[in-house]
């Protein structure tokens, strides 16, 4: 049997030749249905991405954790109906354990910091960069995976937390040369949707479905909200009160209906006013049709969006301060966002900001003669060691090394010739000046 590198046997030759056909058609190359491959390019992209995700992070003062991509499916049923939890890709392991490929991130930002316990001094402030993944009907043709930066903070209960985590997604957009004009944040308090509850005497254990339900406002139709709050025993005047406050886009209005004292209220007045603090004023806006549609949100809930309207949600996040309960620990207050690697591409795009990332690299070592080879390994190696960047090329045409050092953005094409060597130097061609000197070796830096 063929070992493979864990020694648990695999197939033999003549298996795999009859998976694959001998000299027959290819394998499927493609990744599995709605993944993606990161060839260079997409990868440079993708790393300038998260370089700016993590720059933010930094100078927010965050910490960088990480976790299984695998997590216990105990960690993510809710009875809520969200879409998340619907499409979750779960499956039994080969220990008859129930896991799943995590849809997110936060329930395991929860885990952790309840293993954590009494060891982790609060407020803690933690970031992460994650793949996370549903399973979905492919009829929908949409991926399966993305990447998603998140920021939580646990132990703050004010709404100072979540105008850090708002200056944090504003600094990104800044950082990318998106600014107010493009995007958006609309901010809202799930707190409102619980006051009006609370008017129509709506049984506080109708919450998170009532929650998750109007997030779908704007996404279907009014008349199926209507259905679904009405199949929940929501009244119909309940239905329209609901409706017709979450349609309020003005904080003084807001004010009218629930009365200055409402904690929602407050809680909004006291952000928008520290967002001027900030300096980010400009950028937020209260929406009260803003619910987001995770379970576990019990505050202030927000969300980035284009204003050209013709993306979804670029970012989005919220106070969830009663996570930990649910999983039997005791709560801690708890605000944070995902900011996932899809839709701020296609903003990007848009916008005409995505940079210019070809594969850069300092030097081209080229050897003029197949006897100089040792000598230009020699060479490409101390370079190296100095911290430059040295593309080795050898079994090639001087008219292709040009080119290549166009294409790779050399700054410098290093020629070892016979000639030269014989008096210890090398021939350097300056690709941005155009200028040509002989250099002595061990003057070469
Ligand atoms: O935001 C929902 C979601 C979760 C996991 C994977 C993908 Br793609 N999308």
């Amino acid at each position: 049997r063929v070992l493979s590198s864990s020694s648990s046997p695999t197939l033999t030759q003549e298996e795999a030749d009859e998976v694959v056909g001998k000299g027959s058609s290819l394998i499927d190359v493609n990744p599995p249905r709605g993944t993606r491959d990161f060839p260079p390019d997409d990868m440079r992209l993708r790393n300038w991405l998260f370089q700016n995700f993590r720059e933010v992070s930094r100078i927010l003062s965050f910490e960088e954790v990480d976790f299984p991509v695998l997590e216990s499916e105990a960690l993510f049923i809710r009875k809520a109906g969200e879409e998340i939890t619907q499409q979750l890709y779960n499956f039994e392991d080969k220990g008859g354990r129930r896991v799943v490929l995590r849809p997110e991130i936060t329930p395991s930002l929860a885990r952790l910091v309840i293993k954590q316990g009494k060891s982790v001094s609060l407020p803690l402030k933690w970031f992460t960069i994650g793949q996370c993944w549903r399973y979905e009907r492919m009829t929908r043709g949409r991926r399966r995976e993305h990447y998603q930066w998140n920021m939580d903070i646990f132990g703050v209960s004010k709404v100072r937390g979540e105008a850090e985590l708002i200056q944090a997604i504003v600094l990104l957009f800044e950082r990318l040369g998106i600014n107010s004009s493009d995007v958006g944040i609309r901010v809202s308090s799930r707190k409102v949707l619980q006051a009006v509850l609370q008017m129509y005497a709506i049984p506080e254990n109708l919450f998170t479905q009532v929650c998750v339900i109007v997030d779908k406002l704007g996404k279907i139709t009014r008349e199926e909200i209507e259905k679904e709050l009405l199949s929940l025993g929501v009244s119909i005047q309940a239905v329209n009160g609901i409706i017709e406050v979450l349609s309020l886009k003005s904080l003084s209005k807001l004010e009218e209906v629930l009365g200055s004292e409402e904690e929602a209220v407050s809680e909004l007045k006291k952000l928008f006013s520290l967002a001027e603090s900030y300096g980010y004023a400009d950028w937020i806006c209260f929406d009260a049709s803003v619910v987001r549609g995770l379970a576990y949100y019990t505050g202030i809930v927000f969300e980035a969006f284009d204003r050209e309207g013709k993306l979804r949600a670029i970012c989005g996040g919220g106070r969830y301060d009663r996570l930990l309960s649910t999983f039997g620990s005791e709560d801690i207050p708890a605000c944070g966002f995902g900011f996932g690697d899809a839709v701020i591409v296609e903003l990007l795009k848009d916008k005409g900001l995505l940079p210019d990332l070809a594969h850069r690299v300092d030097d081209i070592v080229f050897p003029l003669d197949e006897v100089l080879d040792g000598t230009a390994s020699r060479i490409a190696s101390s370079l190296r060691k100095k911290g430059r960047s040295v593309d080795l090329v050898e079994d090639k045409r001087l008219k292709w090394v040009f080119k290549h050092a166009e294409r790779i953005g050399a700054s410098r094409l290093i020629l070892v010739g016979n000639s030269e060597w014989e008096r210890g130097a090398v021939r350097v061609k300056n690709l941005s000046t155009r200028e040509e000197f002989e250099v002595k070796i061990d003057e070469l830096v």
